[in-house]
């Protein structure tokens, strides 16, 4: 027969009459809004409400309770899961605050408290974790709110600082009494800080989370291990089981009384001080063969709360037996605890064990809410995000799997986003970190943007001319080619090249009396957008006299030599990159945003996609839910542990040149110190017998406008078993989405491989090299002499002696090319570094050469345009991993141009640049060969595409 059945009064209530609060250890939305928790405050004299990450697991990872408010908030806001969560407990724990809030007043405040956990992850962290109890003391914002720190070494101080700072603090994981004592004095000091600083200390309360059965659990295993090993104490350790953990939280409450009857404390109790009251926590029953209100049956005692789990309280209700029996007994507890001393019961080892276990299991139920959390938003975004598919080998895949736990377990992607550098070498790479939240600041100086835009569209442009390389240029293009011409606003044209013809081509394109020029430079130092500026500016100012100045911006870091430029020759604009970003994670900065504002194109909707992108690689979002993490540890454990290090990037043809940007960003982040990954745009998809076993493919598929025969051959690749990763892009503007997305694969990649992803240490030396020539240029007039190894026809070879020595000594082209290309072997990849004019027909050129190469050798192929690979993918080569074969394509300049200000012409920089990249690849002892073409420059390449293909 139940307690109430027999008509006595119910067990929950009668607690009252010991001095013990009942509090439940539950929160649920559905509880507060259908009136259950209002219930139990009615009829079980329920005083308080605990909460934790894992009853919040519960409650948010399933069911749908909060589908409604996440569905509201998604519509309105772009914000990553964490804060999320956030949203949706502080509005339940405010709901559940709400209904307690009569019994805060009606208790004065001792009781009607609503707890809320820091976050787990801050369990080590004091800085951390008084700064979050800060933040959501006052997100809350309910008098009857307690914040939940854990009592670890490093939470202890931050519970005497939120004292201090007159927060009302739920101490959370305390096993051992140690601990305990130093949380009650923490509590205490903190009181006395506010004193002496002649602050109240009236409204602030406290309880100490004392865990009761998880050390039962633990003591009790012990015991049994030991009984089963045959121990000669056998009977004596089974006569404690059960006994420990009550025995001690028995032992926690003499030191509680002791402290509370000092003359310390009673100054503070004069001073209108409530005590920090012991709160049991931990009390559902784990050992079904004890009784299942165990630990509320023998813990009932003056001025303390036991937290109770939904199944506990009802079961205490029905029949729990209600007696002091806190203070009961208190020999026979000592005599336990002496006893499991003297049988040599570890509960000091124990207890440590438990502290740790209780962050970590606190933690990984954060994980999986944060997961869960994730997972839904990402379904109820649907294709305002763009998804992402892994069809992977199963040995790949388990690696993979395996690496995502590993960052989970170690919290690397908060490590990314607390700019931890030992992620990667250690070194400078916390200080290139500022890419992370440049779209938040985007966001916020959206109006800066919008005005320049409108000042542009009312200046009426025809054209704009981008003038800049890398990662100052990569980026705008992808903006240009993928969202085209904006009506009123000028068409923009992307000039990255020192090929004469190239500029003169692009000097036809623009009418330069409406063009807007765009120096676009970070370092505001490098050759060609230097040059660039000189030879547009010059030519400019013979249409627009005095006025040349207000058509040039530029877009460089604070303090550059460019920025003094543009202030010497009167530029319109000078906009600022920032410092603390690299070139190739620039494009969300002002070195896209500018562009982008010029060429009309709608910067809030393109920073919302960003934002999307960056929200969805929130530090909040765990490895397996957050799509950088997955992308970077499959390109990262792909390279590192199958060899799979040529990054395939196939692109649907309207976000085509996504793959140019890409290839700079893998490239020159990744591959250094003989390690890497090699990017391999734009070769058209083969039949999967062309390929090797040194491929990813990723597939950027625009699903708003797909092309069906690259769909086709993408399926035979995913059909043969090759590893893919495909990304769809529902519409173009998420490719500001992607490109958040894969500077964050990238950083997770570079980690994965051990590299520092935000350094060039290889592209410097070939600017040397380059510097040095054309210095000499000036001085002499001359070019220093270069004699090649061998002639044909319309082409010269040139090598070091190491690889000239290599070839065999071949006389033809095709002789010298065949044993050139032999030299690959299976793993290694093929290069073509074409020093000549970029436009349809050279590039329909090198696509078809690259191809044949590929099918022929089955080697992957990039086909790269000089000096504009130097900025991108130039990195790898040289300071990659050594699997290249470089083909140094170069030609007579049938027009040159003048650098004004300089001896030196287009013709002779882009000459030192090839002879810069030569000698740099052969000093690193790389496989390379230049050949020049002398005349004609198209029959030249004609006949070079014979020959490669003869020779294959
Ligand atoms: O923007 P800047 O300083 O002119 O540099 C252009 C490009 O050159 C590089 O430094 C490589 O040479 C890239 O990293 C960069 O994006
Ligand atoms: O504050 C409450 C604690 O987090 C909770 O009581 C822990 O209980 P458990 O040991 O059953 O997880």
């Amino acid at each position: 027969m139940s307690a109430q059945d027999s008509g006595s009064e119910n067990p929950l209530k009668e607690l009252a009459r010991y001095g013990q609060s009942p509090w439940l250890d539950f929160i649920q939305r559905s509880y507060t809004e259908n009136g259950s928790l209002k219930k139990l405050v009615d009829e079980d004299g329920l005083k308080g409400v605990t909460s934790n990450p894992a009853i919040f697991q519960k409650a948010m990872g399933q069911g749908t309770d909060y589908d409604a408010q996440i569905r509201s908030v998604l519509a309105h806001q772009v914000i990553d899961a964490g804060a999320l969560y956030e949203l949706l407990a502080v509005d339940d724990i405010r709901a559940a605050a709400r209904v307690l809030y009569p019994v805060y007043e009606q208790t004065k405040g001792v009781d009607g408290y609503v707890s809320l956990e820091v976050s787990p992850y801050l369990a080590r962290d004091t800085k951390g974790t008084l700064h979050e109890a800060l933040r959501l003391w006052k997100a809350v914002g309910a008098r009857n709110l307690m914040i939940k720190i854990p009592g670890t070494e490093e939470g202890v101080p931050a519970v005497r600082a939120a004292i201090a700072e007159g927060l009302s603090i739920n101490v959370t994981l305390l096993f051992s009494i140690d601990a305990y004592k130093k949380v009650l004095e923490a509590y205490i000091t903190g009181l006395e800080d506010r004193l002496g600083r002649g602050e109240s200390v009236k409204d602030i309360a406290s309880v100490a989370s004392f865990f009761v059965s998880r050390i039962d659990v633990k003591i009790d295993k012990e015991i049994d291990d030991r009984v089963a090993k045959g121990d000669r104490d056998s009977a004596a350790l089974k006569a404690l089981r059960g006994k420990v953990a009550i025995a001690n939280a028995k032992m926690a409450y003499e030191h509680w009384k002791d402290v509370t009857a000092s003359a310390r404390w009673k100054k503070l109790a004069d001073a209108g001080a409530k005590p920090q009251r012991l709160l049991w926590a931990s009390t559902g029953t784990k050992d079904k063969s004890f009784s299942d209100v165990l630990y509320v049956d023998g813990l009932i005692g003056p001025e303390t709360v036991n937290t109770i789990p939904p199944a506990t309280f009802d079961a205490f209700r029905d029949h729990g037996k209600v007696a002091p029996t806190l203070t009961q007994d208190i020999e026979g507890a000592k005599k336990v605890m002496a006893e499991a001393q003297r049988l040599g019961l570890d509960l000091d080892g124990v207890t440590k064990v438990l502290v740790d276990e209780g962050v970590a299991s606190f933690a990984d139920a954060f994980d999986d809410l944060l997961g869960s959390v994730a997972a839904k938003q990402a379904a109820f975004l649907g294709k305002k995000v763009t998804s992402t598919a892994l069809r992977l080998p199963a040995d790949l895949q388990k690696a993979v799997d395996a690496e995502l736990e590993t960052w989970r377990k170690d919290g690397n992607v908060r490590r990314i986003w607390d700019k931890d550098a030992t992620l990667w070498t250690g070194k400078d790479e916390a200080s290139w970190l500022k890419w992370l939240d440049i779209t938040d600041d985007q966001m916020a100086a959206l109006s800066k943007f919008e005005d320049f835009q409108a000042e542009v569209k009312a200046r009426g442009f025809r054209d704009a001319l981008l003038l800049g390389m890398g990662g100052s240029s990569l980026g705008p293009e992808v903006l240009a080619q993928t969202f085209g011409k904006h009506e009123g606003f000028p068409h923009l044209y992307v000039l990255d090249s020192t090929d004469p013809q190239q500029v003169r081509d692009f000097e036809k394109k623009i009418d330069i009396s409406k063009t807007l020029f765009i120096v676009s430079s970070k370092s505001g130092g490098t050759l060609e957008p230097n040059i660039l500026k000189a030879y547009f500016f010059d030519q400019a100012k013979k249409v627009l006299g005095d006025k040349v100045g207000s058509h040039f911006i530029t877009v460089t870091d604070p303090g550059s030599h460019m920025e003094d430029v543009a202030k010497k020759d009167g530029f319109w604009k000078i906009f600022y990159g920032e410092k603390q970003i690299g070139g190739r994670y620039s494009v969300l900065s002002d070195f896209g945003m500018v562009p982008a504002a010029v060429a009309g194109l709608p910067l809030k909707l393109l920073l919302e996609s960003a934002q999307r992108g960056e929200k969805s690689c929130a530090a909040s979002v765990p490895p397996v839910q957050n799509p950088g993490v997955v992308l970077g540890a499959v390109l990262g454990v792909a390279a590192r542990d199958f060899g799979r290090d040529k990054v395939t990037i196939i692109a649907s043809p309207g976000i085509y040149d996504m793959g140019a940007w890409l290839e700079q960003l893998i490239a020159e982040s990744t591959g250094k110190d003989g390690r890497g990954l090699i990017p391999i745009d734009d070769e058209t998809i083969g039949k999967p017998g062309v390929y090797g076993r040194d491929r990813v493919f990723t597939y950027l598929r625009l699903a708003e406008d797909p092309c069906p025969k690259q769909d086709a051959a993408f399926a035979a690749l995913v059909e043969a078993g090759e590893p893919v990763v495909t990304i769809e892009l529902h519409e173009r503007r998420q490719v500001l989405e992607e490109f958040f997305r894969w500077e964050f694969a990238t950083a997770v990649a570079g980690a994965v491989i051990g590299i520092n992803p935000f350094n060039q240490p290889d592209v410097e030396e070939s600017k040397i090299e380059t510097k040095k020539i054309t210095t000499a240029y000036n001085e002499t007039g001359r070019l220093p002499p270069y004699e090649p190894f061998a002639k044909d026809g319309p082409f010269a070879f040139y090598a070091d002696p190491k690889n000239a020595s290599a070839l065999g000594g071949g006389k033809t082209a095709e002789a010298i090319l065949k044993a050139h290309f032999a030299r690959g072997k299976a793993g290694d990849y093929v290069a073509l570094l074409a020093y000549i004019d970029r436009d349809t027909w050279t590039r329909e050129w090198i696509q078809k050469v690259r191809l044949d190469l590929r099918d022929a050798l089955k080697l992957a192929t990039a086909a790269e345009f000089g000096p504009r690979f130097q900025h991108s993918t130039g990195q790898a080569y040289k300071g990659g991993p050594d699997t290249g074969v470089f083909l140094q394509i170069t030609c007579d300049d049938e027009v040159n141009l003048p650098v004004p200000g300089e001896k030196y012409t287009f013709s002779i920089v882009k000459e030192a640049q090839a002879r810069g990249d030569m000698e740099v690849l052969a000093e690193r002892g790389r496989r390379v060969l230049r050949v020049h073409i002398h005349g004609e420059l198209k029959a030249g390449l004609e006949k070079l595409g014979q020959d490669i293909a003869r020779a294959v």
